[in-house]
């Protein structure tokens, strides 16, 4: 493959382009459907790019440098029209489509799907529960392309921002998709049919991400067979950053139950169940359901469960300290994580209006999610994890100021509540090192950073293995030290040593005296 620089930076910014007359009676059928569906669109556009809104900057469309072209080395043979940039064209081999005027095999190249809008024939339908949903109007064939994923290209800051107003709005559905780090597809006002593509946790589609003219934009893609009538679906990885739980109903026998279940705030917030655990039944989560108009809880008897899946929280044995970082405005919800009494939550209760309640509720968990293309995070997760600082280029923030659920364990005190002064030291020089591994991990991320922005299509997938290498090792480094800090703990609870006299237990009955942990 030809290229004339490879190294060259490649623009976000989604390039607009119009498909030729053979699609356009293709989208003249997406237009009716729009039309007819809940959301009445004015007009619908074929490229990932719109402008409409006013106040909205679009990145601007990026101009494709000569350099920056890749040519593939395919030719064109009349008697085998699969030899023009089929599956061993070196462009499609690293999901890039062709240039035109500069692809070897000129009219006959087959990989400018995006460009000439080149989709698998759809319908609208109108699904049980989950709102609207796509379905393939013809047999698809797995690999193939089937749609792109479009809308208004948006910062980070931008999508921060439209999903806490679309939660305001009362707006149940969720269209923001990631492109890269640092920007989304919104698809919520405009965006092709792709944006009616339900989540299945077994699904038949998936996300890829290709370079269309030095841009990088979002195709969805079968990964079987589908035959005709068939629902299209593919698994959002969607990011739940607090807000109503969605309830699947995408009917798979692996189904997560929640949208989002797997992400890591669902599973902070919520904290991880496991089998054979009920804290968490359905009946205790405040749900939306698609099929009803209210997502927020709207009764007392609803609020009042919701505090009871916290309270179901305590009775362990062993408690560590919760982050208490929380704002008054939600501690209704909260309570019992940053460990007030009930006495307290009763005399809240009495001062709050259940409007006000409902309003605190929604501020407090204003639904920032968004659906992560599966492809996106396939490689290499480059980014801050749970405990570094956050980055400046993604600014999705988890829950404002909400106490995320998970238990910081803060070695001082625990290495204080040891009798042994020996497991006090091995306990708080763990505790260092797990430090320590942490900040270098932040260090190195600073380090990195401006290398994983010049990829700016994406901050996962594109970074150099040398690069990926070296955050792999500072990654497992954490890891190590967080578990060598986690273990001094439980090896000391489980086996404990004596106090005083370190050789011999002390006590008169020779029981060692090591403190349990308790509050
Ligand atoms: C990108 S939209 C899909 C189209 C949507 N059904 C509509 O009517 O516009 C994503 C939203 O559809 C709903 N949804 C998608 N898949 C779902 C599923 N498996 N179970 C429940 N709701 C689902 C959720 O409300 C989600 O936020």
């Amino acid at each position: 493959m030809r290229k004339k620089t490879s190294a060259k930076k490649r623009s976000q910014n989604h390039g607009s382009s119009s498909c030729n007359r053979s699609n356009r009676s293709q989208i003249r059928h997406q237009k009716v459907a729009f039309l007819s569906s809940r959301f009445c669109f004015k007009y619908v556009v074929n490229a990932c790019l719109v402008y409409s809104d006013p106040s909205f900057t679009p990145a601007k469309h990026m101009k494709l440098k000569e350099e920056d072209i890749s040519i593939c080395e395919c030719k064109y043979d009349a008697s085998n029209p699969d030899s023009a940039c089929g599956e061993s064209c070196l462009n499609v081999l690293t999901n890039t489509e062709c240039t035109p005027g500069h692809c070897p095999c000129n009219e006959h190249c087959r990989n400018q799907k995006f460009q000439k809008c080149k989709y698998a024939k759809t319908k609208l339908f109108n699904t049980e529960g989950r709102g609207w949903g796509l379905l393939a109007d013809e047999n698809i064939k797995a690999g193939q392309f089937i749609i792109e994923y479009c809308g208004e290209v948006i910062s980070s800051e931008e999508a921060k921002q439209r999903s806490q107003t679309y939660e305001t709005q009362g707006l149940k559905d969720a269209y923001i998709i990631s492109l890269n780090a640092n920007y989304f597809i919104d698809a919520t006002k405009k965006g092709s049919l792709a944006r009616f593509i339900n989540h299945s946790c077994q699904p038949n589609c998936e996300t890829r991400k290709w370079t269309v003219l030095g841009e990088t934009r979002v195709g969805i893609f079968a990964k079987q067979d589908i035959f005709v009538g068939t629902e299209l679906a593919y698994d959002y990885n969607f990011e739940w950053y607090g807000g109503v739980t969605v309830r699947c109903l995408c009917g798979a026998a692996n189904c997560s139950i929640f949208l989002g279940a797997k992400s890591q705030g669902f599973q902070e917030y919520n904290h991880l169940w496991e089998e054979g655990d009920d804290r968490y039944t359905v009946e205790n989560i405040p749900l939306y359901d698609s099929a009803e108009d209210e997502p927020f809880p709207s009764t007392h008897e609803t609020v009042t469960n919701y505090s009871g899946v916290l309270e179901s929280k305590k009775g362990s044995e062993i408690k560590f300290e919760a982050d208490t970082g929380m704002e008054s405005h939600y501690s209704f919800g909260t309570q019992d994580v940053a460990g007030k009494s009930e006495e307290n939550e009763t005399n809240k209760e009495t001062e709050f209006s259940l409007e006000q309640k409902r309003q605190a509720f929604s501020q407090a968990n204003a639904m920032i999610s968004r659906i992560r293309s599966n492809s996106a995070c396939r490689n290499y997760n480059i980014g801050p994890g749970p405990s570094s600082k956050p980055r400046k280029s993604q600014h999705i923030p988890k829950q404002r100021g909400r106490p995320s659920g998970r238990k910081y364990v803060s070695s001082k005190p625990v290495a204080q509540l040891f009798a042994s002064k020996e497991v006090q030291e091995e306990i708080t020089k763990y505790e260092e090192l797990k430090n320590k591994a942490t900040s270098d991990l932040n260090l190195l991320y600073d380090e990195i950073r401006p290398a994983i922005e010049e990829h700016e299509q994406d901050s996962q997938n594109n970074v150099p293995t040398s690069i990926a290498e070296k955050w792999i090792e500072a990654t497992c480094s954490k890891w190590k030290a967080e578990l060598d800090f986690h273990f001094s703990i439980v090896k000391n609870v489980m086996c404990p040593k004596p106090a005083g006299n370190e050789a011999k237990p002390s006590g008169e009955d020779g029981k060692n005296e090591m403190k349990y942990l308790t509050n």
